[in-house]
């Protein structure tokens, strides 16, 4: 695009030590996918935050210059467009920004909505912009690590009054309970006796004996599998302690520093009768507030946590014990808890987890640790 300098080469601005031609092959991929669009598109929840945050807030977005970080098919793009932005900037790193380039023009928003295709980080914009708004959350909102590109997008594009959509984030933990400590369990065991099946009886497979193959999975494997965190949509129910907020993020503010290894210490009451403690359950949410000298007219909040509907395509990212524990309304837990990325992938997380339980009667239980991986 004429003016803009994209994509390859300018490597200074990505995340240390990572190189983008496997970054774009392990994660930019999917989202060139019009299904990976269609997935995020259908949340409900997702869109109506979105919709409502802009089109109830229009005086952040009429005349004004927006960036739109990671555009995708375009959607935020022709919203602030409609909502009377002057200009939008829609950078999206994938073949994706064809599709948006279509949808545009079907909208006709060509005059304001200028999709350019290339990586936030290489991008050059012709002038600053008042809003960026951008749809980064992974799952327990830092998987993916996506946050790093609107960081570097604000730093170096938004006009020091500026606002961001969203600008606030929370991540949240809590105690569950659920029968998912044994499905991930005969999950695993089904998944081992499958694989001896399959190898041991099929000794010409397309002509290849397979028997050597049929053996249990290693202690190393299984512990690995035990200790992937698990993606899923609770019932408000399953939570039975009170829920923490472990970080809360600033999105105006933060830096790349402030989420590369986040910690926390926290309390939580048991307040469901005699039950079990399967694991703890995190996920987010996200606030429309503007900036506090230009705040939004509507507050809107997007959060993923437990909920009688259908939830988000977020979920919550469950953390199982293994074996349970039983734990009773008025038992105290105090967890710690740290959150670090992968070393061999910049957009995976690992997690340390340790809890204490002092049970109502004063009695203290032995204390747990456990690492486990977001992938
Ligand atoms: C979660 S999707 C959101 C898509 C769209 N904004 C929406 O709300 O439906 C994130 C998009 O950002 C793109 N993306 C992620 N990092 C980017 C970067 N550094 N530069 C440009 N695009 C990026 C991805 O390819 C993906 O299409």
């Amino acid at each position: 695009m004429g003016s803009y300098q994209n994509g390859v080469g300018g490597g200074e601005r990505s995340a240390p030590g990572v190189d983008k031609g496997v970054d774009f092959a392990q994660y930019f991929c999917t989202y060139a996918f019009l299904y990976h669009q269609k997935e995020m598109l259908s949340d409900r929840v997702r869109m109506d935050a979105y919709y409502n945050a802009i089109f109830q807030n229009k005086h952040h977005f009429q005349g004004k210059a927006v960036l739109d970080v990671g555009t995708g098919s375009g959607i935020l793009a022709i919203w602030s467009a409609q909502a009377g932005a002057r200009k939008v900037y829609a950078v999206e790193a994938t073949k994706m920004s064809e599709h948006a380039r279509a949808l545009v023009k079907a909208n006709n928003m060509e005059d304001v909505v200028e999709v350019i295709e290339g990586s936030m980080e290489d991008v050059t914009l012709p002038e600053k912009v008042d809003v960026i708004i951008s749809e980064w959350m992974g799952y327990f909102l830092l998987r993916e690590s996506m946050f790093d590109s609107v960081i570097c997008a604000r730093d170096r594009w938004l006009k020091p009054t500026g606002s961001m959509y969203p600008s606030h984030a929370r991540m949240w933990m809590a105690p569950i309970r659920s029968g998912l400590a044994e499905q991930k369990i005969s999950d695993y065991e089904e998944a081992m006796d499958d694989w001896y099946h399959f190898t041991n009886e099929t000794k010409t497979y397309y002509g290849v004996d397979m028997s050597v193959l049929a053996k249990p999975f290693s202690e190393e494997q299984k512990k690995y599998y035990l200790q992937t965190s698990l993606w899923n949509n609770l019932h408000p129910q399953q939570v039975i302690g009170t829920a923490a907020v472990v970080k809360e993020i600033d999105c105006l503010t933060a830096t790349v520093n402030d989420i590369l290894k986040l910690g926390s210490n926290f309390s939580s009451s048991i307040t469901s009768e005699n039950t079990r403690l399967c694991g703890f359950a995190g996920w987010f949410d996200v606030h429309f507030r503007g900036r506090s000298e230009d705040p939004a007219q509507q507050e809107i909040e997007l959060t993923t946590g437990p909920s009688i509907n259908n939830g988000t395509h977020w979920g919550q990212q469950v953390f199982l014990l293994h074996p349970p524990i039983r734990v009773s309304e008025g038992d105290d837990l105090n967890v710690s808890f740290l959150m670090n990325r992968s070393e061999e992938n910049h957009r995976l997380m690992e997690v340390d987890l340790g809890c204490e339980i002092k049970q109502n009667t004063g009695n203290l239980l032995p204390a747990f640790k456990k690492k486990f991986f977001i992938e």
